[in-house]
């Protein structure tokens, strides 16, 4: 059985279905107490439900979906009218968090797509009827944030106030992501230092404003 199947069953046995809030402890004690996994995690999803509150996004985009913890933790705060739309390059992953999702009960609020997001970025406005995004939360391979953002400046899905949020910008760390968002002149870009997930090491999230 693979770690995220245990998360899952964990999940499963532990928190109450259609209850969003419990599967986010359930999977957070599991982190915490027994296995690590890269969530987001407890203590930096704090900021980023603040920032998700803050914009009140109606159309949104997540690139990298893993488990769907952070699917999850944003769409608990956003009205039944909001698309969420969450890109997953792993099957594997995809289909644990496609289960973990339906257990917390948003099934129907989370659009999941399987497909390297290079692949599916182009296909966003036709394929899946969106004219731009209010917010952004990249949380994939490190090595391919800066590529995804400028997928997505190029298919013109940004729009002036779009709020990109980035995870992991010290730990693993994202320093050509870092600094192109700082420098280009396209954004205005924040770091928020916090803790890395289940762990007293440092990271911290980039919140960056694009000017249009
Ligand atoms: O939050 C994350 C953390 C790590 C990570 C894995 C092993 C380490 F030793 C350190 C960091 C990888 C991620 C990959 C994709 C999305 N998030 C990640
Ligand atoms: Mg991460």
């Amino acid at each position: 059985m693979s770690k995220e199947q245990r998360v899952l069953r964990y999940v499963q046995q532990n928190a109450s279905r259609g209850d969003p809030d419990s599967v986010l402890a359930a999977v957070d004690k599991f982190g915490w107490e027994t296995e690590w996994a890269m969530n987001v995690g407890d203590v930096k999803g704090l900021i980023l439900d603040r920032f998700v509150k803050e914009t009140a996004p109606q159309t949104m985009l997540e690139l990298g979906t893993y488990m769907g913890y952070s699917a999850i933790r944003v769409v608990r705060l956003l009205p039944e009218t909001a698309k969420f739309l969450t890109v997953e390059f792993n099957p594997e992953n995809a289909a644990i968090a496609n289960e973990m999702i339906a257990f917390a009960g948003l099934q129907n609020r989370i659009i999941q797509i399987t497909s390297d997001s290079a692949d599916v970025i182009p296909q966003l406005k036709k394929k899946y009827d969106v004219d731009t995004f209010d917010m952004v939360f990249i949380d994939h391979w490190k090595d391919v944030y800066v590529r995804d953002i400028k997928l997505l400046e190029t298919n013109n899905l940004l729009r002036k106030g779009t709020v990109v949020v980035a995870d992991n910008i010290i730990n693993p760390g994202a320093p050509e992501y870092a600094d192109y968002v700082r420098t280009c002149g396209k954004y205005d870009s924040t770091f928020h230092e916090s803790n890395f997930e289940y762990s007293d090491d440092i990271d911290g999230l980039e919140k960056s404003v694009y000017r249009g």
